[in-house]
């Protein structure tokens, strides 16, 4: 079996004048955390119905699973799960029922009360989807997204309207089904979120990849320059420096041992996005703590 869950080269999409996808080269290794981050506009719907089978790209090449997912049939549709933006339309059955309902589409399914359990909708199980708020009904699309056992899965913005908690709890789901193997597309506007689950973060804007890396040092993060701040005197100082620890350990010199109120700031992801997309103008939704 391929290392490659998807390779792109030069896809776009355009929307008569519009590019909403512009020429856009990507790889998606299998097992890997993949999540796109990107203003509103930016293309990674786009991107992503393409890679799903859901939307025709205008260029390029797309080989999702092994297979160019604008001609690959049912057997290929089996093998990926997605949760969409969008709440699935579900017939109204108890949250049990629906979940074995789906499940019987897959050859390979999870079994379903465990992954009604596992996305925290064991109270709810004879519930129907109408009476459902909106975190918990955000969850049943998290149920139906993986009770096939999806070998790769994309989620779209999954975490809206949970709370704190809940999506604790879902982080930790989708660490234990990339452990286990699963590949996950990640669509986010939750930087904390990107943080704590991808192993690479692409970002997109105006149909465009700006940086693609590991979150640690997207963009340049881990070698930016430092802000070592300290006081003296009752006043706060700062420098901002390439050298944090020499820094520190002058400063330790200095003061005979504690350095009062030390820290040090690296730019943060937020920061680090907000500056890569700086220029793309246009609403930005990204919120960088929310848990
Ligand atoms: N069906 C469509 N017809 C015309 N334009 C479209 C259509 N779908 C998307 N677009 C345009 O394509 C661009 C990219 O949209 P897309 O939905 O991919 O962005 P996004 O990055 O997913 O945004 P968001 O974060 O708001 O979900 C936008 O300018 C959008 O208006």
């Amino acid at each position: 079996m391929s290392d490659t869950a998807i390779e792109v080269r030069g896809l776009t999409k355009r929307y008569g004048d519009d590019h909403a996808v512009a020429g856009i080269d990507l790889t998606v290794h299998r097992g890997e955390v993949f999540s796109f981050l990107g203003p509103n506009g930016a293309g990674k719907s786009t991107t992503v119905e393409i890679l799903e089978g859901f939307r025709h790209r205008d260029g390029g090449t797309a080989l999702v699973l092994g297979e160019d997912p604008g001609t690959a049939g049912r057997g290929w549709r089996a093998r990926i799960g997605v949760v969409w933006q969008q709440e699935t339309q579900v017939p109204a059955l108890p949250v049990r029922d629906l979940v074995r309902h789906f499940a019987g589409y897959y050859p390979e399914s999870h079994d379903s009360d465990e992954v009604v359990a596992r996305v925290g909708l064991a109270d709810k199980a004879r519930a129907l989807p109408s009476s459902l708020s909106g975190g918990q009904r955000r969850r049943l699309d998290v149920a139906l997204g993986i009770v096939g056992r999806p070998e790769l899965l994309f989620l779209d913005e999954p975490t809206t309207g949970f709370d704190p908690r809940a999506r604790r709890d879902f982080w930790s789901l989708i660490r234990e089904l990339a452990d286990g193997g699963t590949t996950i597309v990640l669509t986010t506007h939750y930087l904390e979120e990107a943080e704590e689950l991808a192993d690479r973060v692409c970002v997109i804007a105006r149909g465009r990849i700006r940086a693609l890396g590991a979150p640690a040092t997207l963009g340049g993060r881990a070698s930016a320059e430092a802000t070592v701040g300290w006081t003296v005197e009752g006043r706060r100082r700062e420098a901002v420096t390439g050298a944090p620890t020499r820094v520190v350990a002058e400063l330790a010199t200095l003061f005979g041992g504690e350095v009062p109120e030390l820290s040090v700031h690296r730019p943060t992801l937020e920061e680090t996005y907000l500056e890569l997309i700086r220029d793309d103008g246009g609403e930005d939704t990204a919120e960088g703590s929310t848990a």
